[in-house]
């Protein structure tokens, strides 16, 4: 079955709930340690949501929930429309997880490790044959497939992980911190083969630590901090939650400098590196005007930084440093 959004994930189960995730007030605690909080979020069919938190926010603590690997404490929670309480069995027949623990057996080739998943699923020989062929092309280990996996690269091996949980063909896939350790080229061919999923229909519900991940995959992001939901929203969203752009200036000599300070009250200067930092709202008219009141002999390059989803996580996430509380972030 193709599944599209409105139409219910689960044909046998007992509800028929559209979004591929729903989650309502849920908790967790270690001992007095609350570290899912309450969390709310929904994640409707074909998309991907990620959850970005720095170490300890409570990802991984909750992957494990939503995929039934641990009880929540509080709260609900439909997973491919199946509760999680009282619906395990088929929540853990509908999808896919892929942790930060590898489940690749490394003593065995990358097709025996496949193989092994299709028998555990129970899929018919000339089945299982044809669909650990076709992951094999797709995860490009096509020419390594004879290959014990303790040969296998950080990339290889994470690529094999990802294709032994799709052995199945869920159509709701957790991948909890895809690419850690991954080098750039590794995390890049990762992430094609993720949006490859999506444009296949699949729902993908991801956490990471690098916003550069969350900005490239994700159709909604949720900022994960100290077990809470802080943020939610698109990349441009979250992005225009918080001042992160400024204008740097490049002043000639420290004289220069000391003018553009006088001129500038409030910027932040840096008399050995002779910048001057603006904060600047990222539209061209503030722009415009900002660089119309400086003399040309004064500056020798300008660079402007509009907001990215750094600031954003560090606005939100950083207490050390922020002044304000999430809450005070306008939304
Ligand atoms: N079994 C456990 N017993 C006690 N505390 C735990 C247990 N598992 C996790 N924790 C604690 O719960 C908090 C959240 O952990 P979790 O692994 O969910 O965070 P995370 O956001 O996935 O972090 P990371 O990016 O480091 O994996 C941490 O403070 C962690 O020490």
């Amino acid at each position: 079955m193709t599944l599209t959004q409105g139409q219910p994930l689960s044909m046998g189960g007992m509800t028929t709930r559209t979004s591929a995730i729903e989650v309502a007030g849920l908790r967790k605690s270690y001992g007095d340690n609350e570290v899912v909080a309450g969390v709310d979020l929904t994640v409707p069919v074909g998309t991907v949501y990620a959850l970005l938190g720095p170490n300890g926010a409570g990802k991984t603590t909750t992957v494990r929930i939503l995929s039934t690997l641990l009880p929540a404490d509080a709260g609900e929670a439909w997973v491919a429309g199946y509760d999680i309480r009282r619906e395990a069995d088929q929540v853990r027949a509908s999808i896919g997880v892929t942790g930060q623990f590898s489940a690749v057996d490394e003593l065995l080739t990358g097709r025996e490790n496949l193989r092994l998943m299709a028998d555990l699923g129970h899929l018919d020989r000339r089945h299982a044959e044809s669909v650990v062929g076709q992951l094999l092309e797709r995860f490009h280990l096509a020419d390594a497939a004879d290959r014990r996996a303790v040969t296998y690269s950080g990339g290889m091996k994470r690529r094999l992980d990802l294709a032994m949980t799709l052995v199945a063909g869920p159509r709701l896939i957790f991948l909890d911190e895809p690419t850690t350790g991954l080098d750039p080229r590794s995390r890049r061919d990762l992430w094609g083969i993720v949006r490859g999923l999506v444009a296949d229909g699949v729902t993908v519900f991801l956490t990471t630590q690098y916003l550069e991940e969350a900005d490239q995959l994700a159709d909604r992001i949720g900022v994960l901090d100290g077990g809470q939901l802080v943020a939610e929203g698109t990349a441009a969203e979250l992005k225009r939650l918080v001042p992160g752009g400024h204008v740097e200036l490049q002043a000639a000599d420290s004289e220069r400098l000391a003018e553009l300070a006088r001129q500038f009250p409030g910027a932040n200067t840096n008399a050995t590196a002779l910048t001057l930092n603006l904060t600047h709202d990222g539209s061209l008219t503030t722009l415009r005007r900002l660089l119309a009141g400086i003399d040309d002999d004064a500056v020798t390059g300008l660079a402007v930084h509009t907001a990215d989803l750094d600031d954003v996580f560090l606005a939100l996430t950083d207490h050390s440093t922020a002044d304000e509380s999430p809450e005070d972030v306008p939304a």
